[in-house]
């Protein structure tokens, strides 16, 4: 079977809602592709209870009848759904990068965005392109109407996932209809500071950037802990902490010297209000790879 591991994936970072992406370096879901009459899914790994085989729920199915390309397709999940890590886009972009390669397509990795984007609309009822981006591109990636843009970054960071579930699709029922100009103004500044660090793989900058003040309060009361965990990363050294996508996972940058001890700070933080979780310490990493 042709095989293509695709990573996990942490949007928004705070001033960059549906915008802003970064591949991490880890975990990553491994997707398996086969020619077949027509698309079969089996799943397994983390979390994969509890996501559905039908092909018409499935995230990579979406992409399978976008590619007109019908497969056996089996999915070892690296990275739990409901997560804040780009779970459900992982499948998408690796489906699609496997499926373009098995039935010869020709579409570039940029072409795949809007057609990976197709399995997230399944799942969250908007095909938003910040986590297939960079799940299919690799680095820091801009999402915009115009397209997609693309920075080589390679920040550290740690990535903290509670054991709490929180679905996109729920959480973009929270978001704010309307904001304030001084809170965009904020934004604007926080946005372009943000991209300049990812240019300069500088933690400061990036870390000022990921402050926000329209979208992020009103994930965060989704996750129990979320400022305990956010001041402890801080006092350990991470220059910037915020909501993971649309949460419950917790990202923070840092220094790579920090790494290990900001890890710690937020996995003690979440146990001190009784939710067990799990740290990555990871950095931003390539896109989707076949192997
Ligand atoms: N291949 C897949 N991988 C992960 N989740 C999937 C997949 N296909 C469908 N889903 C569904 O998508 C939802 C998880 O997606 P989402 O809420 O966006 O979480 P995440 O932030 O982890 O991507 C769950 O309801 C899950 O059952
Ligand atoms: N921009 C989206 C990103 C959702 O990311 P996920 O990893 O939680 O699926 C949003 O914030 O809704």
């Amino acid at each position: 079977m042709l095989t293509v591991r695709a990573p996990a994936t942490s949007a928004n970072l705070g001033s960059g809602f549906d915008v802003f992406g970064t591949a991490l370096e880890r975990p990553a879901d491994v997707v398996r592709v086969e020619r077949a009459e027509e698309t079969t899914i089996e799943m397994s790994g983390a979390g994969s209870e509890f996501i559905p085989e039908d092909p018409e729920k499935n995230t990579a199915g979406a992409v399978a009848e976008a590619l007109d390309a019908p497969a056996r397709i089996k999915i070892d999940k690296g990275v739990r759904p409901a997560s804040g890590l780009g779970s459900s886009a992982a499948s998408a972009a690796g489906a699609a990068l496997a499926l373009n390669e098995l039935y010869d397509r020709g579409l570039s990795r940029s072409e795949l965005v809007p057609i990976a984007a197709e399995g997230e609309a399944l799942v969250s009822g908007e095909a938003h392109e910040d986590n297939v981006a960079p799940a299919l591109l690799g680095g820091f990636t801009i999402a915009a109407e115009d397209g997609v843009t693309c920075v080589d970054a390679s920040l550290p960071l740690v990535v903290c996932l509670p054991d709490i579930v929180v679905s996109t699709r729920d959480a973009r029922r929270v978001v704010p209809d309307t904001a304030a100009v001084e809170d965009v103004v904020d934004t604007v500044g926080r946005a372009a500071t943000l991209t300049v660090g990812m240019h300069r793989d500088d933690p400061e900058l990036v870390g000022q950037g990921m402050e926000d003040r329209i979208v992020t309060p009103a994930r965060a009361e989704l996750i129990d802990g979320y400022d305990r965990v956010r001041e402890a990363a801080l006092e350990a050294g991470a220059t910037g902490v915020t909501v993971s996508g649309a949460g419950p996972g917790v990202i923070a940058a840092c220094y790579e010297s920090d790494r290990r001890e900001i890890a710690g700070a937020m996995l003690d933080a979440f146990d001190d209000v009784g939710v067990e979780s799990r740290a990555y310490q990871t950095r931003i990493g390539g896109g989707a790879t076949i192997h």
